[in-house]
């Protein structure tokens, strides 16, 4: 353990409830949208997946950091949640294979934690009241300053975060001598999803959110592919206006989750914010085509609308999502076109779904 003396911290909530704790390592103030993941393992992955860029993230396991990290499990090239919030962090680790410990990999980063926080109650008022803006903070003197800056956080509904994570320039994944080209637009994408499509012999370039679709097809791909990311996707307009040129030429096309709600918009279907969202790694989802069950990794504060989506004639439910029976899958019914509200890359979760990836492979060659 590097830090003997660990600081009184507190997250104060937006309607003003506070809870202590202690801080990690590294003092001072983080702003963010706070929400929990259920997940019992897999922690490296969540912090790095750029889906949850702007969250200050509650783990509800017991235990953090106690299996160390591992430079090659991440998602992205950093920690992408604006802060940690949990029980009992692990200055000590134990596993095979493991290379450093959490505490060091959070200094290298740059990350606030705070530890030592009842998060069961956390979790069960975050449950009740919605997902809201937070700050995580060592300054415990300071409330009614925390109070005010607090108030100038923008609200997740509406926010743009795109830009904030996908990459500069484009850049290409796996063997540029497999079967199919892929061109993937990057609005937060997670590594796993490249390695699971290079995976199936396929050659990936992934370009910057703001790309338009005539960049894009200049390449020759054979597949478009719309990833994961954090915000809200309403504001995406550029990312909507490549899925509609794509969907118009019936191209092949497979969204996740952030890529899954701009197939929606694209399709004059709204999207909401929803109370405080899924995420988690057992999530329980039924595919309305084979009436099978799967569970599934999870991580989304918005959803496609229901009723906008049964009514759209060109649109089927795939896959619903069994708590709370929101639309977990689509697909066009006269288009190449599906996707999944899910993550069926997993990383962290289990591979139930990884089907998927295959099922985006045999549209290609379909087509
Ligand atoms: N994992 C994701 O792509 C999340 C999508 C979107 N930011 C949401 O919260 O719903």
């Amino acid at each position: 353990m590097k830090y003997t003396k660990r600081e009184k911290a507190l997250i104060l909530l937006a309607d003003g409830t506070i809870f202590y704790g202690k801080s990690i390592g590294k003092k001072g103030t983080a702003f963010g949208e706070v929400c929990f993941n259920t997940g019992t393992t897999g922690y490296q992955e969540i912090f790095t997946d750029p889906s949850y860029f702007g969250q200050l993230m509650v783990t509800t396991n017991a235990h953090i950091g106690n299996y160390g990290t591992l430079t090659e499990e991440v998602e992205s090239n950093s920690v992408k949640i604006a802060g940690l919030i949990c029980k009992n962090f692990s200055f000590n680790y134990s596993r095979v294979g493991a290379d450093d410990s959490l505490e060091n990999f959070f200094e290298k980063h740059n990350v606030m934690a705070i530890s030592d926080v009842d998060t069961r109650a956390l979790v069960s008022y975050i449950r009740d009241n919605g997902a809201m803006n937070a700050v995580i903070s060592t300054e415990v003197d300071n409330i009614d300053d925390l109070k005010s800056q607090l108030a100038k956080v923008p609200d997740m509904k509406g926010l743009e975060l795109a830009s904030k994570v996908s990459t500069k320039e484009p850049y290409f994944y796996g063997d540029e001598n497999a079967k199919y080209k892929i061109a993937a637009l990057d609005i937060g994408i997670k590594t796993n999803i490249l390695r699971n499509l290079a995976k199936r012999d396929s050659y990936i370039k992934v370009f910057p959110y703001n790309t338009t679709f005539e960049e894009m097809s200049a390449w020759n791909p054979d597949g478009y592919f719309l990833s994961n990311g954090p915000g809200d996707p309403e504001p995406l307009a550029e990312a909507q206006a490549v899925a509609k040129e794509i969907i118009k030429r019936d191209l092949p096309l497979f969204g996740i989750c952030l890529g899954h709600q701009v197939i929606a918009l694209a399709n004059g279907i709204s999207t909401y914010k929803m109370h405080h969202g899924h995420r988690g790694i057992n999530h329980p989802v039924k595919n309305l085509i084979t009436g099978k069950g799967e569970i599934t990794s999870q991580n989304h504060g918005f959803a496609i609308n229901r009723e906008e989506t049964e009514r759209h004639p060109d649109i089927e439910i795939t896959h619903v999502h069994l708590n709370d029976h929101t639309v977990a899958g689509i697909k066009m019914k006269s288009k190449n076109c599906f996707s999944v509200q899910y993550h069926p890359e997993a990383s962290p979760g289990p591979h139930d779904s990884s089907y998927l990836f295959d099922q985006f492979i045999e549209n290609i060659k379909r087509n």
